[in-house]
């Protein structure tokens, strides 16, 4: 996908910190942190609530600015870039949320292709990327349809595919599937991973679901009190005993799915039945 040496990471932080001060006058945010994740990887970031991820994420694609650190995108220094570096350096770090952020005035087509216009790619090129990313994600029948008409796994379906549509390197994820019920999140995992496997896009993913991050992550970030406190390798879907995961795992819930997925369950009710018991055990 990209000229940059396969060597080179797809995302480097380098001794990051993004601090605010809580109501209370104490420190949060992310405290000095790296993070390699090479191209290619399923990175997931997970912990307790308040811990720092979205933080972290936020970093890598300098929505939140560092006070300290370098973010390092594809052997590209975002950190030192101009503000027209930093939009241009942004076309290729793809990005989805939990609640989707879809223009609901637009149609489907004309979400996906919003970035690519505002990049300056051409008509027919706009055209024929839209046709390929909703093929992709299975809607290309729902091209003229309005976001308002679509379920909440097709809003993300299509909120993937808006992010896929410039080629981009890197995609963070935010909690993607926590507004959806189990079924379609097993769904929407199944279209991330198959982004990573075609595309060769590396993934970086915020959750505080245990079941999300087994099942599609490489390795796993685990944070704590804005840190980064322990890294595991997961790619064969086990948490390696020992490790201060597994014993949050032990002593908070149990890991996992807690029922079958329900076809009749609403993609709006939250929490999903196979919330990781931590998030309740921290509330
Ligand atoms: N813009 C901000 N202004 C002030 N405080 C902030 C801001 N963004 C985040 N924080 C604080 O920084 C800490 C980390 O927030 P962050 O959202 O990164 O945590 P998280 O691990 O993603 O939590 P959650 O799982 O609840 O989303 C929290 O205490 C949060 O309130």
């Amino acid at each position: 996908m990209s000229a940059t040496p396969a060597s080179t990471p797809a995302i480097a932080l380098k001794g990051v910190s993004r601090r605010f001060t809580d109501p209370g006058g104490g420190e949060v945010g992310v405290r000095t942190t790296d993070l390699v994740v090479p191209q290619g990887e399923i990175h997931g970031i997970i912990g307790f609530s308040g811990a720092g991820k979205s933080t972290l994420l936020r970093l890598a694609n300098l929505l939140e600015r560092p006070d300290a650190g370098e973010v390092i995108v594809h052997g590209q220094n975002l950190t030192r870039l101009s503000a027209a570096g930093l939009r241009q350096a942004r076309h290729r770090i793809g990005m989805i949320f939990q609640h989707f952020n879809l223009l609901h005035n637009q149609t489907v087509a004309e979400n996906v292709a919003l970035p690519m216009r505002i990049a300056g790619a051409s008509p027919a090129h706009i055209k024929k990327r839209v046709a390929t990313c909703l093929d992709f994600v299975g809607l290309a029948a729902k091209a003229d349809v309005y976001p308002g008409r679509l379920s909440g796994g097709q809003k993300q379906r299509v909120a993937i595919a808006r992010a896929l549509a410039p080629e981009p390197h890197v995609l963070l994820a935010d909690e993607p599937t926590s507004a959806l019920d189990p079924r379609t999140t097993l769904d929407l995992l199944d279209v991330l991973a198959d982004a990573n496997r075609q595309f060769g896009v590396t993934i970086l993913l915020v959750s505080h679901e245990m079941e999300v991050v087994r099942r599609l992550c490489h390795r796993v970030s685990v944070m704590e009190g804005g840190r980064i406190v322990e890294q595991l390798d997961i790619a064969n879907g086990a948490i390696p005993e020992g490790s201060r995961l597994a014993s949050w795992l032990a002593d908070f819930g149990a890991v996992g799915p807690a029922a079958s997925p329900s076809p009749t369950q609403s993609e709006a009710a939250a929490p999903a039945p196979h919330h990781f018991a931590l998030e309740a055990a921290h509330a």
